[in-house]
């Protein structure tokens, strides 16, 4: 069996190139017949990737669903060229996720995108609620966007899970400078719903911790 932690590796390593040519991308003011050359090499350099293709409801194989690591994950993957990624970490008063976003992810000029905001929120909520035992899907997310959020600024996420009544989970979360804590960017408050064992075993057919 190929090892595992090899192939993590090689995974984040190709996020992390495809990461930095998604901000340099974005930043570039390279002459216009550069980039038509550059397009074209791009697409020869996506042919090579001639392995098998995952089908959409299986799970990598460098994963651990549904309590672990998601190297894709546009959040937290080391192997996604989208995530910034979230770093997260566990305390005593829930999860506190760290990361900087890039021009990649601007929204207005020199502040993330609301989306993304909001999505690192969704995910760092996720996790709390996993952290509990209880992986669970978002019905609802309240963000309140108080400050903009400035690119290329270090950040300090928090996700705490407030209540759990049955499979039904709150959670309270935010983003913050992190060399600034007292001053909130952003507030949310979540909604989860862990689901129960039929309906995760329909959702995720790939995922063998929910099969008999
Ligand atoms: C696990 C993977 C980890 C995934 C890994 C976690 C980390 C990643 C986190 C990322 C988070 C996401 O982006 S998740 C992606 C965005 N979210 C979604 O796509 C979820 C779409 N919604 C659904 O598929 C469904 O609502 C489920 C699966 C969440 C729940 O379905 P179910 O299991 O059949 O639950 P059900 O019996 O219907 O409902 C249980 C209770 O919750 C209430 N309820 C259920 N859905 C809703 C709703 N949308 N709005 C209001 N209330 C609702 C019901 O009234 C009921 O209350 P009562 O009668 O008991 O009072």
């Amino acid at each position: 069996m190929e090892d595992l932690e090899l192939r993590r590796k090689a995974v984040a390593e190709l996020g992390r190139e495809l990461r930095s040519l998604m901000e340099t991308v974005a930043r570039t003011e390279t002459p216009t017949e550069d980039l038509q050359e550059l397009a074209g090499e791009v697409q020869r350099l996506e042919a090579r990737f001639t392995g098998r293709r995952r089908e959409r409801s299986e799970i990598p194989g460098v994963d651990v669903f549904p309590f672990g690591l998601r190297m894709y994950s546009p959040a937290t993957g080391h192997g996604s060229a989208f995530a910034p990624p979230l770093e997260i970490e566990e305390t005593e008063d829930g999860l506190v996720g760290r990361c900087a976003l890039g021009v990649a992810h601007e929204g207005p000029p020199g502040y993330a995108h609301g989306g993304m905001s909001a999505m690192l929120l969704d995910e760092l909520m996720g996790w709390a609620c996993a952290a509990k035992g209880l992986p669970a899907m978002t019905i609802a997310l309240d963000v309140r966007y108080q400050r903009p959020v400035p690119v290329e600024m270090p950040l300090l996420l928090r996700a705490r899970v407030t209540g759990i009544e049955g499979r039904k989970i709150t959670v309270s979360g935010s983003v913050v400078p992190e060399d600034d804590p007292q001053t909130i960017l952003v507030a949310a408050e979540g909604r989860f719903v862990a689901p129960d064992l039929d309906r995760a075993r329909s959702l995720f057919p790939g995922a063998k911790g929910y099969q008999n």
